[in-house]
């Protein structure tokens, strides 16, 4: 029955699954466009998938968004989807309206009176592009007022090779300033970007809004490029999400409302901090912070018991359990082969997943290691629970910093107990490290996951047990993580096909590793971070100077360079927290980076004599080339449009298939 009516949507492979399938009309709502959004409508959307046993939650209704049925469920959403208008199903949802919400949900009701898969797809794109902006329309480029062409601290850089790769991604920041029209803040509704009163950093590519942890890697980037007021206005922006939804979203638009991503707003602000000693601004964030923590503390923590105790620690846990509307056709997709009743739990690990930053991994799998056994909600996290650690850390050092006592010695006791359940719940004495708990097992995973080295980051193990870090840095030196030339894999798993495994390397992990083996008391740990560091910068530097182009994620075997891959979209260029990490290495190891003579812009391009990586980096799969960098074009232009060719053979396939029955 999923097979009977539908537009038939060939999609490339997504995550381990066939190359073309077709979007099951069982999945999806099975009545008229012709709904309203009035409340008392029996006709009202519901949620796809229907006959789950839960309610549905949305990641956006009528509690925080006037256009909720435009951008986050409903029968446009859903056609838009259906018929494959776009590549990309993020590229519908942030697209603005160029009339009210309820007027053009009015017209297209009118229009498309009929069951969603009988609608005309050309009739559908010519109404997108007549009552929609081109995504990307509602920000204006921007220079940060504070960029400065030479900075003192890059200029301090010894390598002049370095140093002028260094000011190109200084220059960079131009590209990726954004600010939000100001005409948008009276008809906020017609947008799913939420209204920002500064100028941002976005990532870059098909992010154009801002994303919560990325956030933390482009601030330490705009520090080491003294743009100080910059990182005032990001962290700003943030505590404007905090005051007004009670946490940080995810990222910048209203699909984005239920919610986060892990928390880095105080870190972002004791960054600040050290830089500038601005005391003022820091008493200005600190409700803020407080605010932040009651969020993680009342919705986000879930009671544990282990063979040592009781205990209560912070989960990755959306309350949505709904396709993601930026992710629509391959959440509708992916649950087809979910049993109805499951299909809410497994929208929700999905999103939890999405919170936690790594969409996807095999860490949120069963030992099955396919997305389809995702459980994001049965495990309990070791990278989450460590930056809180760190924020309670931080939270004592700026009280004590501003002169409130009480609340310092508050947070020091509240993190000595923390460290102590870090230490019971996720720390594993015979494998010598901290690992993610699984609720369903009851135990550690003990895979690697460049997450068991978060701990280490945010110092969160007594200081003077200096075996425990010395003991996580032997495991991951003996596990092999450390010998591939492009630097620390996400993890070790190769065959996922996800992003956030192996062989991509993320510049958020590869700096966590780094910076926490740096600050260690340990020599040797600290020249090791010293060799990652140097991997990563000659790595990123490889890829740049051949592509031109700095990426959201790279692939770490294999001596000729490549951008990353797999996962639900293609990769990404920009990219804010790559150049990020990068400016800051660059800063911290001023002195000893040295560019090798055969990576010198004037030097003879050397042979790829890597035999043990060929296999892997000579791939002539065309899908494996890095995407070309993407750029706002209107709707009817946009070759990430589907084509006609496709939807004739998609017709094709409908009629074979009703002749099969
Ligand atoms: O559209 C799919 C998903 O995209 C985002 O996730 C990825 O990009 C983010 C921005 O760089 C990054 O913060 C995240 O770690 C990446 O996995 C988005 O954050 C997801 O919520 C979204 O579903």
């Amino acid at each position: 029955e999923d097979l009977v009516v539908d537009a038939f949507v060939p999609l490339g492979p997504l995550h381990g699954l066939p190359s073309t399938h077709l979007l099951p009309s069982s999945l999806l709502f099975q009545q008229p466009a012709n709904v309203n959004t009035d409340e008392g409508d029996p006709r009202r959307p519901t949620s796809p998938g229907g006959g789950g046993t839960e309610p549905t939650v949305n990641v956006c209704d009528e509690t925080n968004a006037d256009n909720w049925f435009i951008y986050c469920s409903g029968p446009l959403l859903e056609a838009v989807n259906v018929h494959s208008l776009f590549n990309d199903s993020k590229t519908f949802v942030d697209m603005p309206l160029k009339e009210d919400p309820k007027y053009v949900n009015d017209l297209f009701h009118e229009q498309f009176n009929v069951t969603v898969d009988k609608i005309n797809r050309d009739e559908l794109l010519d109404f997108v592009n007549e009552y929609f902006s081109p995504p990307g329309s509602e920000l204006a480029p921007c220079v940060p007022i504070d960029w400065h062409p030479q900075p003192q601290k890059i200029m301090g850089i010894q390598d002049p090779d370095l140093r002028e790769w260094a000011l190109s991604l200084h220059g960079i920041w131009k590209t990726l300033c954004k600010k939000i029209h100001e005409d948008i803040e009276d008809h906020k509704e017609r947008y799913s970007l939420i209204w920002l009163e500064h100028e941002f950093i976005a990532p870059g590519g098909r992010f154009r809004e801002f994303y919560y942890w990325d956030a933390y890697w482009i601030v330490k980037g705009l520090i080491a490029s003294e743009m100080y007021t910059t990182v005032q206005k990001m962290i700003e922006n943030l505590a404007s999400m905090i005051d007004r939804y009670g946490f940080v979203p995810n990222g910048g638009r209203i699909y984005y409302l239920k919610r986060s991503q892990p928390p880095m707003f105080s870190a972002m602000v004791y960054e600040y901090y050290e830089s500038t000693h601005d005391k003022a601004f820091v008493r200005k964030m600190l409700p803020y912070m407080e605010m932040e923590q009651d969020f993680w503390n009342d919705k986000r923590m879930i009671d544990v018991r282990v063979n040592t105790g009781n205990f209560t620690v912070y989960q990755y846990r959306t309350e949505a359990n709904v396709p993601r509307p930026e992710s629509y056709r391959e959440d509708i997709l992916s649950a087809q082969n979910i049993n109805k009743n499951d299909r809410q739990r497994f929208w929700r690990d999905i999103a939890s997943a999405a919170e936690s930053g790594w969409d996807f991994s095999t860490r949120w799998f069963k030992e099955s290691g396919i997305l389809l056994d995702i459980e994001t909600t049965t495990v309990l996290p070791v990278d989450l629970n460590a930056f809180q650690c760190w924020n309670m850390d931080i939270l004592e050092y700026l009280y004590e910093r501003t002169g409130n006592k009480t609340q310092s010695e508050y947070y020091r006791n509240k993190r000595a107990d923390f460290r102590d359940t870090i230490h019971h719940v996720f720390y594993n004495n015979t494998a010598g490290s901290w690992f993610d708990y699984n609720l369903r097992t009851k135990g550690h995973n003990l895979e690697f996951y460049a997450s068991i080295a978060v701990p280490l980051f945010t110092g969160c193990y007594h200081s003077l047990n200096q075996a425990k870090s010395e003991s996580l840095f032997k495991l991951m030196n003996e596990s092999g993580v450390f010998n591939y030339p492009g630097g620390v894999p996400t993890s070790m798993n190769a065959n996922s096909s996800e992003q956030w495994d192996f062989p991509n390397g993320f510049s958020n992990l590869n700096h966590m590793i780094i910076e926490g083996l740096r600050k260690s008391e340990n020599a040797q740990m600290q020249d090791k971070a010293f060799k990652i560091a140097e991997k990563w910068v000659f790595g990123n530097y490889k890829v740049f100077a051949e592509t031109g182009h700095m990426w959201e994620k790279y692939n770490v075997i294999g001596n000729v360079p490549k951008p990353g891959s797999g996962g639900e979209y293609d990769v990404q260029d920009g990219f804010g927290w790559t150049n990020g990490v990068i400016l800051d290495l660059l800063i911290t190891y001023n002195h000893r980076l040295k560019l090798p003579d055969q990576l010198r812009p004037t030097a003879t391009p050397a042979a790829d004599t890597d035999a043990t990586d060929r296999s892997d980096s000579s791939s002539s799969d065309p899908s494996d080339e890095p995407a070309p960098s993407r750029s706002t074009r209107s709707v009817a232009d946009d070759p990430s449009t589907t084509s006609a060719a496709g939807t004739v053979v998609s017709l094709c396939s409908l009629v074979l298939l009703l002749l099969s029955f």
